[in-house]
């Protein structure tokens, strides 16, 4: 395979503007990753920052995570669409009514469509957390029941964490894809997230994206950071 195409990871751009995220790309080289732009990125700024990426090559994830009326949701994953970004994502809680008429929405774009998955439990959430919002199941079933609605719904795949990623291939199929933040090299920091995996172990547990923020761009060095990444995982 050629270009971003033969790398499963996607650098997380989690910066307040876009001359560090546009100096940080700058660096990165759109072979060996795939770009993230998500909630902070985005609100600072917006549709242009991503045209910039897709223009210097990158693939983009818009990682907006949308939690709406099915209306409403579907015309934000349309205008994604209309973006040309690569992956777009909703989150799994806003239901079946929400994730069909999303994918509905999308059929228009016909091969253009970007990927669609739906974020099953955050990977910063533990059982404790999932207990004060009332889910009394263990996190590894909440995100089961979430990713078969998920795949009910049509949908591409799902968000999850890599130690999730065992059950839902067996369970799911192997061509439902899994994206899986908490991806930590086994010398960074934990930070806020909790279910983690290591880069090598996560593809191992069946991972088919592994999202990769603060490890790469808090890194000294960011492109050795992501050198080193990717030579723990191609060839796996
Ligand atoms: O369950 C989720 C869903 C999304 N994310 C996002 O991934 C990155 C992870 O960044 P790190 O710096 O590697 O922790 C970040 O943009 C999150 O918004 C997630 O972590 N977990």
């Amino acid at each position: 395979m050629q270009g971003s195409q033969a790398s499963p990871i996607i650098v997380a751009l989690d910066f307040p503007s876009d001359q560090p995220a546009l100096a940080l790309a700058g660096q990165l080289n759109p072979e060996k990753c795939r770009l993230k732009v998500g909630k902070e990125l985005f609100t600072s700024s917006g549709p242009a920052l991503v045209r910039k990426l897709q223009q210097r090559g990158f693939e983009v994830f818009l990682d907006l995570k949308f939690h709406d009326i099915p209306n409403t949701a579907a015309g934000a994953v349309a205008a994604a669409a209309d973006l040309g970004v690569w992956m777009v994502n909703v989150h799994a809680s806003g239901g079946e009514k929400m994730m069909t008429a999303c994918r509905e929405r999308l059929e228009r774009f016909g091969t253009d469509k970007p990927l669609l998955i739906a974020v099953t439990v955050l990977t910063s959430m533990t059982e404790h957390d999932l207990s004060g919002i009332g889910i009394s199941v263990s996190a590894e079933e909440h995100v089961s029941r979430l990713a078969t609605l998920t795949k009910n719904c049509g949908l591409d795949g799902v968000v999850c964490s890599a130690q999730e990623a065992p059950k839902l291939k067996v369970e799911q199929g192997t061509a439902f894809q899994l994206i899986t933040p908490g991806i930590r090299p086994a010398s960074a920091d934990k930070g806020d997230q909790q279910r983690i995996m290591t880069p090598a172990a996560a593809l191992k547990a069946g991972s088919d994206y592994l999202v990769i923020g603060r490890p790469i761009t808090q890194a000294a060095d960011p492109l050795a950071a992501l050198e080193a990444i990717y030579a723990e995982v191609v060839g796996l």
